[in-house]
């Protein structure tokens, strides 16, 4: 997988280097690159936004330097259209659903925000040479796309084949099965008066996947009742 990140604060994304999508990077799995918006200005400021039409607070982000960024970028594309992804609170929200569709993307470009956003012409111009995506966190808002891009690279890129070195370990997760996941212990048996639950020190294999299934409904009913079943409240 290819991914590219256009931002004003290029150093944010030096903690990519580090575990395991460090590695994946190290092992080809995963090539990074990350552009910095003002190389694609020409101004002695190396200005990037501008007063916003209509009025208002802020700034907005100019559309220039965003053209010739993703000129640079999406220009050398000659196989599939490749996937544009711009964070913004008014877009769709992020699901684990998202990231493993995302994660079988040969390519993905990832355009971060800051001001009061982007002009907006800069979707519709690059909607004209590759898909575009506008995408959320969640019901809350940032300042800027950096954090949000970060979140995403790490959700989609430990799910890109090879990344984790067991896959099994990415079966048993929240979200992965619909349902947020059971507790995990690990010894000592008991530490500071508490102890593991006796079930996890059984050896009854069945009795133990039935006593997990059983934690991740519960904890889902009272923490994510939205994520269980209509039909099956009891899942
Ligand atoms: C200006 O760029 C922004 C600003 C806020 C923001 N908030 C996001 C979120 O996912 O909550 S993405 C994002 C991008």
């Amino acid at each position: 997988m290819r991914i590219d990140i256009v931002t004003i604060f290029p150093t944010f994304f030096d903690a990519l280097d580090l575990s395991l999508l460090g590695k994946a990077k190290q092992s080809g799995l995963i090539e990074l690159d990350v552009h910095d918006l003002r190389d694609s200005t020409h101004d002695r400021h190396r200005t990037v936004d501008d007063t916003p039409y209509g009025g208002g607070a802020g700034m907005v982000m100019k559309p220039e330097p965003w053209g010739e960024a993703l000129d640079g970028i999406l220009g050398d594309d000659t196989e599939e259209e490749p996937l544009v992804i711009f964070p913004s609170p008014a877009g769709e929200v992020f699901t684990q659903a998202m990231a493993r569709e995302l994660a079988t993307e040969p390519r993905l470009v990832f355009g971060c925000g800051r001001y009061e956003g982007i002009d907006h012409r800069v979707f519709d111009h690059t909607a004209s040479r590759a898909r575009v995506r506008l995408v959320s966190l969640g019901d809350y808002v940032l300042n800027g796309g950096e954090v949000a891009v970060m979140a995403m690279i790490e959700a989609i890129g430990r799910l890109v084949p090879g990344v984790v070195g067991n896959p099994e370990s990415l079966v048993e997760e929240s979200h992965e099965d619909g349902l947020l996941e059971y507790p995990s212990y690990t010894k000592p048996a008991e530490w500071r008066g508490l102890p593991v639950p006796p079930v996890l020190l059984s050896g009854n294999h069945g009795a133990i996947a039935t006593w997990r299934r059983q934690q991740q409904i519960e904890r889902t009913r009272e923490v994510r009742p939205d994520l269980l079943p209509a039909d099956q409240p009891d899942a």
